[in-house]
């Protein structure tokens, strides 16, 4: 039986759209706790409570429903995805729960126990202590993980400042909810899926250790909004928005091909709705399908100087990290533009 026949939405492509998210959670306020550093309210990719001088906890939790069929990989992309937020922090895992939701009578209970196997696999790949979990009976099966990291809430990297004379640097390739959808309708070549299944099982960390060289000037990783919806928070910050280098952006095999066909999840079009007025016009209709499809465990998107821009490609590189520059601090604070 075929995990992915049992749910409507894919991983991160199950997500509330941003403009629905944005609703929800306005008007949510808290007291300033003397700890507080982050919390939802600025859109980050984790939250950071300072624990003493020097030392926060960062924390995070990501969940959804399965992207692939192999329930030992599915676990394994649902924990790179849920540590990723803690990577794009600049913080390091130290603990993880599980949260299972789970369709026994359809599904049995052998597809569980893979699942979680490939989550703990990930984990112990980075280091990452589980210390339990909570698991539910459900109609559709959905796994991730509540993340627990650590980092010096000084040197936290944050999404929203991002500064003038800044490089962006990516370190996965987009088009995973495309090359889902074409899973979906039968139509995906293998090259396309080994690729797309491939990235997302990957780990952020080498990236993100890399990168802890650098200085990295604002970080976020690239999920359910898009490329373009998550430049969007990039550009939130006072100083200067986003440009993205459309002939620059890596795309997995065959994902312009699929956009074409139409194979576009619904996810894109919430990204679309939510975000789109970013773009302002500058991008072209073939091209929004693809910056603003969503993306299951994606790379790190990370501003650094210009001038430490071919050092940081060069050092990700020599890590094995795939790396592309794609755009520049630049604009209108609040603006994404495709040149
Ligand atoms: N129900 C909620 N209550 C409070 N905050 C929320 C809730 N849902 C989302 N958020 C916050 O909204 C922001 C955006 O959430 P989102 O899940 O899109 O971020 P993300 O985890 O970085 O992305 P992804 O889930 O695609 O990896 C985060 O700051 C998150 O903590
Ligand atoms: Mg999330």
């Amino acid at each position: 039986m075929k995990l992915t026949e049992h749910t409507r939405f894919s991983g991160c492509g199950a997500k509330l759209g941003p403009g629905v998210l944005d609703k929800a959670l306005c008007g949510l306020s808290q007291p300033a706790y003397p700890g507080l550093v982050a919390d939802f309210a600025g859109g980050e990719d984790a939250g950071v409570f300072r624990l003493a001088p020097g030392l926060a906890l960062v924390q995070t939790v990501d969940f959804f429903p399965p992207i692939v069929d192999d329930p030992r990989l599915f676990g394994r992309i649902a924990a790179a995805n849920a540590l990723s937020d803690v990577y794009a922090m600049g913080g390091r895992p130290v603990t993880a729960l599980a949260l299972v939701c789970h369709p026994l009578k359809a599904l049995g209970l052998e597809p569980l126990r893979a699942m979680l196997e490939g989550g703990l696999e990930a984990l112990v790949e980075a280091g990452c202590a589980l210390l339990g979990g909570h698991s539910v009976e459900d109609a559709e099966p959905k796994l991730g993980y509540a993340v627990t990291g650590l980092v010096d809430p000084d040197r936290a990297w944050r999404n929203n400042t991002l500064e003038p004379g800044c490089a962006l640097l990516l370190t996965k390739p987009l088009g995973t909810g495309l090359v889902n959808m074409a899973v979906r309708a039968g139509l995906a070549s293998p090259e396309a899926v080994e690729a797309s299944q491939a990235s997302m099982a990957t780990l952020n960390r080498a990236a993100a250790e890399v990168l802890a060289a650098f200085p990295v000037k604002a970080c976020t990783d690239v999920t359910g909004f898009g490329l373009a919806g998550h430049a969007a928070e990039m550009a939130a910050g006072p100083r200067c928005g986003v440009v993205l280098h459309a002939d620059a952006l890596p795309f997995l095999p065959g994902v312009a091909e699929y956009a074409a066909m139409g194979l576009v999840p619904e996810g894109t079009y919430r990204n679309r709705e939510g975000r789109g007025h970013v773009l302002a016009g500058t991008a072209p209709e073939g091209l929004l399908d693809l910056v603003f499809d969503p993306q299951t465990s994606g790379g790190l998107l990370a501003a650094v100087p210009e001038a430490a821009a071919g050092d940081a490609l060069a050092a990700l590189r020599a890590a094995g990290v795939t790396a592309w520059a794609v755009g520049e601090a630049g604009g209108e604070p609040g603006s994404v533009r495709l040149a």
